[in-house]
C-alpha cells in the first residue's frame, strides 16, 4: 500500500535532560482524525511540533506515507499543513496578502489562496490588516494556510482556541470535509466537546505519556454520555499525588483497548 499515513514509532523528546515525551507510538491512516487531549504541559504541542518538523525527536522514527521525517525531510514536509498555537502577524499585511504569501511558499496559486480564505469565511475581511484581526479571525487564517495545499496530513495546535460557537461548528465541518477528501488530521485541544465532534479517535496525554487511546465510540461505551469529559475526570482522579508511587511510569496505561488497525505490524 502506498498511501499509508503517519507512523510514529517509539518517539521520545528530552529537553535539558528532562523527558517531555515518553516513548510514543501512533498510526494515523488517510481520512482519520485524531484529537490529542490532556492538561497544560502534557506534551501535546511538543508531539505536534515533532510531527511538523519544528523540533527533533530525541529518539524514534516518524514517517508519513513512508517518507522519513529526517531522511526525506523536504518531501516529508511537503505533505504537511501545520497550524501553530500562536503566530505573530507583525508584518502589516492584509489577510489576502498573508494567505497569498503562504501560498507562494507552498508553490500554490493566488486562486487557491483565496479559496482557502473563503473556506474559513474571511473573504469579506480579505483587505483588512491581520494585525487588527481578533484572535478567532487570526485562528481562522492560520487554519486556512494549513489546508490550502490539501496536504496529506493536517497538524493543528489548539485550532479552536478563541473561536466563537459558530466558527467552532464550522471548524468541525471543515475537518469532516478534509477527512472525506482522504486527508488525515491530528489536532490538540482542551475543548473535549470539539474533540468528540470532530475526531474519530482521542488520545489523552499526561506528563508526556499516552495514558488512554480509543475511538469516540469506545469512550462513550465506557463513560456513557459524559464521553471524553468522563474519561478526563477519571484519568485526573487517578493521577498519583506527591510521594505516592507513580504507577503511570510503567508501560503506557491504555484504559481503552487499542483497535487492531492501530498496531504497527500491518
Ligand atoms: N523548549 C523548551 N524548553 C524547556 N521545556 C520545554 C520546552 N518546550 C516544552 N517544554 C516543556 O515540555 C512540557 C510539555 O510542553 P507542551 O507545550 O508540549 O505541552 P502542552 O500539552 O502543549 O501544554 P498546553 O496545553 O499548556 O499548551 C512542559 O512542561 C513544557 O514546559
Amino acid at each position: 500500500m502506498i498511501n499509508i499515513g503517519l507512523e510514529m514509532v517509539q518517539v521520545t523528546k528530552k529537553i535539558k535532560g528532562k523527558t517531555i515525551v515518553h516513548p510514543f507510538d501512533l498510526t494515523i491512516r488517510p481520512g482519520q482524525v485524531v484529537a490529542l487531549c490532556g492538561g497544560n504541559g502534557a506534551g501535546k504541542s511538543t508531539i505536534l511540533r515533532m510531527i511538523a518538523g519544528l523540533t527533533q525527536p530525541t529518539s524514534g522514527t516518524i514517517e508519513l506515507n513512508r517518507l522519513d521525517r529526517k531522511l526525506d525531510r523536504e518531501y516529508y514536509l511537503r505533505q504537511i499543513g501545520y497550524m501553530p498555537d500562536h503566530f505573530n502577524f507583525g508584518a502589516g499585511l492584509t489577510a489576502s496578502e498573508t494567505i497569498r504569501f503562504f501560498a507562494s511558499l507552498k508553490g500554490r496559486t493566488a486562486q487557491e489562496a483565496e479559496a482557502a480564505l473563503r473556506a474559513v469565511g474571511l473573504e469579506e475581511a480579505r483587505n483588512k490588516r491581520v494585525s487588527v484581526f481578533s484572535k478567532g479571525m487570526q485562528q481562522r487564517l492560520l487554519f486556512a494556510q494549513a489546508i490550502l495545499d490539501k496536504p496529506a496530513l493536517i497538524v493543528l495546535d489548539e485550532p479552536t482556541n478563541g473561536l466563537d460557537p459558530y466558527w467552532m461548528d464550522t471548524f468541525v465541518s471543515l475537518v469532516k470535509e478534509v477527512k472525506q477528501a482522504g486527508q488525515a488530521v491530528i489536532f490538540s485541544t482542551h475543548q473535549l466537546q470539539v474533540a468528540e465532534e470532530a475526531a474519530d479517535r482521542a488520545i489523552f496525554l499526561m506528563d508526556g505519556k499516552m495514558v488512554s487511546t480509543g475511538t469516540i465510540e469506545e469512550y462513550r461505551a465506557q463513560y456513557g454520555t459524559s464521553g471524553l469529559q468522563g474519561a478526563f475526570a477519571s484519568l485526573v482522579s487517578r493521577k498519583p499525588s506527591d510521594g505516592e508511587e507513580d504507577r503511570s511510569a510503567s508501560p503506557v496505561k491504555i484504559t481503552i483497548r487499542k483497535r487492531e488497525n492501530e498496531q504497527h505490524d500491518e
